[in-house]
């Protein structure tokens, strides 16, 4: 055990938007135990989105949970209530970043097959700012990022136990997603914690 691993975020220098990162996130249970729990208690759920008037299966399992509503892709999420699992990571996240969440958004790359479209999570109802905390447990998967405007890209490897912060105008100047990939690639469990107003 490292006696001296990082316990703060640290900034990732960005253009026109703010990210941090904490390698892992310090957790009262293991990585493996979470992400266990997170597959096996989940309600998860195959969603279709509409895009341009046609439906289109995500190419990953969702859930949604928390104090709010939430609508994207013209697909609307009636909230579940947090689990006690879903609030000890949404403790650990707040302790770590210094901000309350409300919601949380929890999405199942069960492998290499399945992604995540490139956008932004810029809904109305997360404020012009939004502070989005994203959790990562499981296989590694490359976190794409690619500015509106000039198109440059980058990528941040998420790995097990990770803690990604995206804040000031990341989502107005930037997309993000997740690729699909040729090389076998284990289950991931991702969560993204919002505060929907
Ligand atoms: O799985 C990830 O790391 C990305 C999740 C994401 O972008 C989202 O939930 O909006
Ligand atoms: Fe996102």
């Amino acid at each position: 055990m490292d006696l001296f691993q990082e316990t703060r975020l640290t900034p990732f220098p960005l253009e026109d938007g703010a990210l941090a990162v904490l390698p892992q996130l310090p957790l009262p249970i293991s990585n493996a135990e979470v992400l266990a729990r997170l597959i096996a208690e989940t309600d998860w759920r195959a969603e279709s989105i509409t895009l341009w008037g046609k439906r289109h299966p995500q190419p990953r399992l969702t859930a949604w949970h928390g104090e709010a509503a939430y609508t994207y892709s013209g697909l609307r999420l009636e909230p579940l209530p947090f689990t006690p699992l879903q609030l000890e990571l949404k403790q650990a996240v707040e302790a770590a970043c210094g901000h309350r969440f409300n919601s949380v958004l929890l999405n199942y790359y069960r492998n290499e097959r399945d992604s995540m479209g490139m956008h932004s999570d810029d809904e109305i109802e997360l404020g012009p700012e939004p502070v989005i905390a994203s959790l990562s447990f499981g296989a590694p998967r490359s976190f794409v990022l690619r500015h509106k405007g000039t198109k440059q890209t980058l990528k941040l490897g998420l790995n097990d136990g990770t803690l990604l912060v995206m804040s000031g105008n990341t989502q107005k100047h930037w997309q993000h997603g997740i690729n699909k990939s040729t090389r076998a690639i284990g289950p991931r469990v991702n969560l993204t914690f919002r505060y929907v107003f």
